[in-house]
Order: structure tokens, then C-alpha cells, then sequence
């Protein structure tokens, strides 16, 4: 749609974005993603909190990796081309982003698979404190994979699931719990939880805390060395933009390496894999927390994704994100009719996330109109537009124009 159809008066705001725009130091960094669809409209991409957009560097290594590496030098380049230590070398990039030293994240597998190593892993460490420990404790609002991987880890461990609150994990353990395993952000309200705090709650009760970081790596400082977390997993396909399918990662403290026992001891974390020894002996360190072949082909386009991040400070992310947030909920409350929409995503920049999330009437049809004229957010059933802010690349021009046009959407939906 083009903006003369438009009619709400936005002047104010549109110059307030320019002004944003220009003292924006992040900017340049746009330039190093492709965000052109393939009709060359200008599409509004506020979904980089599901998948983010493709890094430029990322199509040329690939090309390289698929025609040198893999088409020339084969099987020289487990060796050769580093395709064997890249789980360890891509988590200490990784390991940056989120506030981890060098040594303790490994990546592979998805985050499901990740959460399911680190829960039984955790759950093992702590019923070696104290056999009674017998209770997980999951955020009760928990992406569904990390609450379903937690019931079927409780029944191999001798656990039960016990659901509270984010927000009342610090007050639910206890002296039976073993772990608490909890989302920094909310997928569904983009509500960010009290990491520091509740790390803190769930060791004070003996107990050990496995934080998910889908929504919060490389939107936000994580701080995971920082705040004594034990374990965290997260994926690499949103904020990251490792691409659809990217591997995850896993982060196990140093201070947990020695007891962590893989309930998935493949043979890639192995001592000495190619020692074929038909006995089990884990490596030190990260290595533990690998189990099968990875897949080179993602993960080494996550690794020339990650090198956007060279110089970034997270500091500066997180500013940036806040502001565009804080400037999306300022154009809504604008241009869309009052009781229309309501936020659903904290106002305290403490609580917030870099996704916004509105609750309306008829979100589905709304969200299919907008993607139509291109402002890409997603929809939540059953009455949820998420709108996701990537400091890298999303502009507040953009967002200025995305509150728009949800505003005509709305007008005209429902
Ligand atoms: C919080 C959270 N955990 C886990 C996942 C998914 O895990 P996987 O990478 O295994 O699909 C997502 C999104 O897909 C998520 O938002
Ligand atoms: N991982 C996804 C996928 O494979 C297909 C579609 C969406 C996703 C997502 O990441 C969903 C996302 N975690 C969410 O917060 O809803």
C-alpha cells in the first residue's frame, strides 16, 4: 500500500523517526542482511524474533563451503576446512553474545534436543546432592517443547513436572526440587524474566537452573558466567539469523563439566572418538555436551552469520531494541482506535523482551492483511500479533510505518 493512502496525521511522528533513524549508531549494520522480497517491494520484517533475515556474508561461504570444501577437498576438510571443532569454535561465538567465556558451549542439535541433554543432565547433578530431589520445576507459559521434553525427562529420572509462573519460580523451589527450567523471554507476551533473580532463588534452594534463551540470545545481555546460571540452551535462527533450521546450542558452567553426564553420549563427545572404543569415555569440557555428526552445511553458515556481531556491543542492542518498542507501543497508541488493541508485552523496560505483542479481535485475519501489505509480524493463537524488533536491521522509519498501517488494517478488519 502506498503511504498517500494513509490518512492518519503522523507528521510528528515520521520526523521523530527520521531524527531516530539518523542518530541511530547501528545503522550501517543494516546493510549486512537481505531484506528485499523477491518483488522488490519494501517489506517491513518484524519476524526476525521466528526467523531472522539473511545475513549477505552467509550465501558465498556456503557457495564455498559446498564447492571447495565438501566438492574438492572431501574428506580432508573434517580436518583441513575445521568441520570437526566447529561445535566448540561457533559456541565461544556464541558464547559471547550471551556472556559465556570461552570453553563452555557447544552447538548443535536443535533446542529441543538441547533442553532434553541439559534437564537430565542437571536433574543428574542435583539427585547427586540429594537423592530426595525429585521435582522440576517448568515456567508454566514454556514454549511447549521445553514443557514436553521436561514431562517425558521427569519420567526417566523418577521426577514429576511441577508448572508455576515464571515470575514465582524464585518462591516455588524447594528441597525437593532438582531443577527449574525457565524461558528469559516469553515467546507468546515477549515478557522478560528475572534471570539474576531467579537464578539466585533456585540455588538458594539446592537446586540447579536451565534457562532458555530462544527469545533473548542476541537481543539482550544474557550475562549467563555473569549471574552463576548452570545451564542454557537456545536456537540460532531468530535474533542470531543462523537460518531455518540452524543448530542450537548448549551452555554447561564450567563448574558443572566434570559431573555432566549426557543422557545422549554419541560418539562425537567421546575422549577419543576415532579410538572406536566400545566403552563410553566423555570428553572435558564443552565436547560433552556433542553427540552425533553435525551438520557442517548449517552450521557453517551460522558461523559466517555470527560475524555480523564482530563488533557489536550487546549494550548497544539492547538500547536499541528498547527504543523501538518503546516507539511502536507510541505510534499504536496513536494511530489505532483506543481499546482496539492491548499490549500484552510489559512497559517496564526491565520486563520487556525486543518483541512486542497485542492482543485484538480478529488477530488472525489482521495479521494475514498486513503480511499482504507488507508489514511482517506473526500471529499467536488465539488473539495474538507478535511483532519482533532485530536492532540489526529493523529501522524506526519501518516501524512508524508498521504501526500505520496496522492502524488501516484494524480499521478495516472486524
Ligand atoms: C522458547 C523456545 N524454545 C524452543 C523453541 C523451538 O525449539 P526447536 O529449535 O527445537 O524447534 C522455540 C521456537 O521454535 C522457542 O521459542
Ligand atoms: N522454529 C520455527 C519453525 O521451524 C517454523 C516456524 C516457526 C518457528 C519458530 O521459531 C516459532 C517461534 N519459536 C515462536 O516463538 O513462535
Amino acid at each position: 500500500m502506498s503511504d498517500a493512502t494513509i490518512s492518519t496525521d503522523a507528521s510528528d511522528l515520521t520526523d521523530e523517526a527520521a531524527a531516530l533513524d539518523a542518530a541511530d549508531e547501528l545503522r550501517a549494520k543494516r546493510d549486512a542482511f537481505t531484506l528485499e522480497d523477491e518483488t522488490g517491494a519494501d517489506t517491513v520484517y518484524l519476524d526476525g524474533n521466528s526467523l531472522g533475515a539473511l545475513p549477505r556474508a552467509v550465501p558465498a561461504r556456503l557457495a564455498d563451503v559446498v564447492a571447495r570444501e565438501w566438492g574438492q577437498l572431501r574428506i580432508r576438510s573434517w580436518e583441513e576446512s575445521g568441520w570437526w571443532t566447529a561445535p566448540e569454535r561457533i559456541g565461544d561465538r556464541v558464547g559471547r553474545i550471551v556472556g559465556a567465556a570461552p570453553g563452555q558451549v557447544v552447538v548443535g542439535d536443535s533446542t529441543s534436543v538441547n533442553v532434553f541433554k541439559a534437564v537430565v543432565a542437571a536433574v543428574r547433578i542435583a539427585q547427586e546432592r540429594g537423592a530426595h530431589r525429585d521435582q522440576i520445576v517448568v515456567d508454566e507459559a514454556t514454549f511447549p517443547t521445553d514443557g514436553y521434553i521436561a514431562e517425558s525427562a521427569a519420567r526417566m529420572t523418577g521426577c514429576t513436572v511441577r508448572a508455576v509462573a515464571a515470575g514465582d519460580v524464585p518462591t516455588a523451589v524447594g528441597p525437593r526440587t532438582a531443577v527449574a527450567l525457565v524461558n528469559h523471554v516469553d515467546y507468546r507476551t515477549g515478557r522478560l524474566h528475572d534471570l539474576p533473580g531467579t537464578t539466585a532463588a533456585v540455588h538458594a534452594a539446592g537446586a540447579l537452573a536451565v534457562w532458555d534463551l530462544c527469545h533473548s540470545a542476541g537481543a539482550l545481555p544474557v550475562g549467563l558466567d555473569a549471574h552463576g546460571v548452570d545451564l542454557a540452551v537456545g536456537c540460532t535462527y531468530k535474533y542470531l539469523n543462523g537460518g531455518p533450521g540452524a543448530p542450537a546450542y548448549l551452555y554447561v558452567a564450567r563448574e558443572h563439566q566434570p559431573r555432566f553426564d549426557s543422557p545422549l553420549p554419541g560418539w562425537n563427545s567421546h575422549a577419543d572418538p576415532f579410538g572406536m572404543d566400545t566403552a563410553y569415555t566423555p570428553a572435558d569440557g564443552a565436547v560433552r555436551g556433542r553427540v552425533g555428526t553435525p551438520d557442517i552445511l548449517s552450521m557453517l553458515a551460522l558461523e559466517a552469520a555470527l560475524e555480523v556481531w564482530d563488533d557489536v556491543p550487546i549494550e548497544a542492542v539492547r538500547a536499541k531494541s528498547l527504543a523501538l518498542t518503546d516507539f511502536f507501543l507510541r505510534c499504536v497508541e496513536r494511530y489505532v482506535p483506543a481499546g482496539r488493541v492491548r499490549s500484552v508485552t510489559p512497559a517496564a523496560h526491565a520486563e520487556r523482551g525486543s518483541q512486542v505483542a497485542l492482543r485484538c479481535a480478529d488477530a488472525g485475519p489482521a495479521m494475514a492483511e498486513l503480511v499482504r501489505r507488507g508489514v511482517v509480524g506473526d500471529f499467536r493463537r488465539p488473539d495474538v500479533l507478535r511483532f519482533g524488533f532485530t536492532p540489526l536491521y529493523t529501522g524506526f522509519a519501518e516501524v512508524e510505518r508498521a504501526a500505520r498501517v496496522l492502524a488501516d488494517v484494524l480499521d478495516e478488519v472486524g
